[in-house]
């Protein structure tokens, strides 16, 4: 049968997973909203251990659901440890989900706030012989996300900004190399961690959430730059690429974790 065609229209919305992929209303769906009074600092948390080589950026893709920058994932030269996991997890791509409006777009909340835009790092574990088989066990991924807040421009932003033009419309992909994406990220890495998914489908129960603290800035021309891409292909009645965020999922229990006190 045909791969469902979801989006984040009325039609085929988050609203909407659910028939196609009913772990859609399983026990550890994301995001979620986190709420710093109640989530329990753990001291036995490791810091956060990056370690990105810059020649493993490969390319950039408008995939129609966001864009992505993929980096070759065939040895251990881009990975994350420490922090919540256990072992070793490679890099594999980021992406970025974002509003309409400044008022929205990041998918997970902190005590109900929304940032305009949240960056998602997918990283998965090394235990597995790829991606794909990873994508199906409990402790398969690991995810960082990393919230942007209005501000003054960011220039750690601009090279991905800039290579938005050539990758307008879905499908559309062009190289894109010598990246780091640890420029990215906020100073500090203190985090918050819970057993998740992935926000998209197929929503596989397979991810730990490591989502980081501290906002890094966005400028508001910045943010024009990410509403300029469409979710539709050329040749298509065009479809700016906005509001591709899930909402909060139902926590069922679970518990989040704070690194720092
Ligand atoms: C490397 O393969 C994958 C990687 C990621 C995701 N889904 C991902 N989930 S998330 N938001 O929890 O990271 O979301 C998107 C959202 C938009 C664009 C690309 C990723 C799915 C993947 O294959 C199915
Ligand atoms: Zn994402």
């Amino acid at each position: 049968i045909m791969s469902h065609a979801w989006g984040y229209g009325t039609q085929d919305g988050p609203e909407t997973w659910a028939e196609s992929f009913p772990v859609a209303n399983g026990p550890r769906q994301s995001p979620i909203d986190i709420v710093p009074t109640q989530a329990q600092h753990d001291p036995s948390l490791k810091h956060l251990k990056l370690k990105y080589d810059p020649a493993t950026a490969k390319g950039i893709l408008n995939n129609g659901h966001s864009f992505q920058v993929d980096f070759t994932d065939d040895d251990n030269s881009s990975t994350l440890a420490g922090g919540p996991v256990t072992g070793i997890y490679r890099l594999r791509q980021f992406h970025f989900h974002w509003g309409s409006s400044d008022d929205k777009g990041s998918e997970h909340t902190v005590a109900g706030t929304k940032f305009p835009c949240e960056l998602h790092l997918v990283h998965w574990n090394t235990k597995y012989p790829n991606f794909g088989e990873a994508a199906s066990k409990p402790d398969g991924l690991a995810v960082v996300g990393v919230f942007l807040k209005i501000g003054s421009a960011n220039p750690r932003l601009q090279k991905v900004l800039d290579a938005l033009d050539d990758i307008r419309s879905k499908g559309r992909q062009t190289t894109f190399s010598n990246f780091d994406p640890k420029t990215l990220l906020p100073a500090a890495l203190d985090f918050w961690t819970y057993e998740g998914s992935l926000t998209t489908p197929p929503l596989l129960e397979s991810v730990t959430w490591i989502v980081l603290k501290d906002p890094v800035s966005v400028s508001p021309a910045q943010m024009a730059k990410f509403r300029s891409l469409l979710f539709t292909s050329e040749g298509e009645a065009p479809s700016c690429m906005v509001d591709n965020f899930r909402p909060p999922q139902p926590l069922k229990g679970r518990k989040v974790r704070a690194s720092f006190k």
